[in-house]
C-alpha cells in the first residue's frame, strides 16, 4: 500500500470497505429497525463459527474514501450500523463525526478487543473468549450480546454481565449453526433469568442481508 493511502487510513479518511447495504437490524435491542450497514474488513479474533469469515483479511477489501461511504449512507438512512470484521481495528472518528454532523445515529457492533474510536449513540458489545474486550468498553456499552454455542457459554455470559453497567441491555443469541440445539436452552435460561432477553438473527429468517 502506498504511503498516502496508509496516511488516509490512519486518519480514518479511508477504510477497507467490504460491503455496505441498507437493511433491517436483525439482532439485539434495535432488532427490526431500518439501518444502513457499513462492513469494514479485517479481524484477527478467529471465532470458528463466524458468519463473515470473508471479512477477516483486510487486504481483500479495497481502501475506500470514507466520504463516499458517508454520502451513500446519508442518502438512504437515519441510522448507521458499523460492523465488520472488527471495526475497532480502524480509526472511526472521522466516519462518526461526519455522520453525526449529518444527524445520523451511529451504532457499532464490536468484540471490544481494540481501543475504542468514534462517537457512538449505541454500542453493542459481543465479547469473545479468545480475545476478551479491553476493560474501557464495558462501562459505556449499551448492549451486551453473548453468542451461545454450548452450555458453558451461559457461565461466560454471567461473567461478562458482571462487568457492564446496570443499565446495559443483556442478550443471548444462539450461534446460527447450533440454533436447533441451543435456542430451546436459551428460552429456558431466559425464563429462569429474566434480566436476559433472547436475540434471534431475524435477517436470516427473513432472507435479507
Ligand atoms: C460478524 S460480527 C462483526 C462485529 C464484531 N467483530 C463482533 O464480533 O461483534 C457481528 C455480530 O454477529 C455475531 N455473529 C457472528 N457469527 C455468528 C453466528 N454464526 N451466529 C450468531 N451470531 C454470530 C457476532 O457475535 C457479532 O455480535
Ligand atoms: N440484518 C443484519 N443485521 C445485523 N446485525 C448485526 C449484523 C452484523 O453482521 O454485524 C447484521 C447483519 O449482517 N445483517
Ligand atoms: S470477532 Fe466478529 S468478525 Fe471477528 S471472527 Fe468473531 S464474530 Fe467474526
Ligand atoms: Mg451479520
Amino acid at each position: 500500500m502506498d504511503k498516502n493511502t496508509q496516511q488516509l487510513i490512519d486518519k480514518g479518511e479511508m477504510l477497507p470497505l467490504m460491503e455496505e447495504f441498507y437493511t433491517i437490524q436483525g439482532e439485539g435491542f434495535h432488532s427490526g429497525k431500518a439501518a444502513y450497514f457499513i462492513r469494514i474488513g479485517g479481524c484477527d479474533v478467529g471465532c470458528h463459527w463466524c458468519d463473515v469469515k470473508e471479512s477477516w483479511d483486510a487486504n481483500l477489501h479495497p481502501p475506500t474514501k470514507t466520504n463516499l461511504i458517508i454520502n451513500n449512507a446519508t442518502s438512504q438512512a437515519n441510522t448507521v450500523v458499523v460492523t465488520g470484521g472488527e471495526p475497532l481495528m480502524w480509526n472511526l472518528d472521522y466516519l462518526t463525526d461526519t455522520l453525526k454532523n449529518n444527524n445520523i445515529k451511529t451504532h457499532i457492533e464490536t468484540s471490544g478487543s481494540y481501543k475504542l474510536s468514534g462517537t457512538w449513540d449505541w454500542i453493542c458489545l459481543s465479547p469473545k473468549k479468545m480475545k476478551l474486550p479491553l476493560n474501557e468498553i464495558y462501562k459505556i456499552t449499551d448492549e451486551l450480546k453473548i453468542i451461545i454455542v454450548n452450555k458453558q457459554d451461559f457461565k461466560f455470559a454471567e461473567e461478562q454481565a458482571s462487568k457492564v453497567s446496570k443499565n446495559c441491555k443483556l442478550f443471548l443469541q444462539p450461534e446460527w449453526s447450533k440454533r436447533a440445539l441451543m435456542t430451546p436452552q436459551i428460552v429456558d435460561y431466559v425464563m429462569k433469568n429474566p434480566k436476559w432477553k433472547i436475540s434471534l438473527q431475524i435477517h436470516k429468517y427473513l432472507n435479507i442481508p
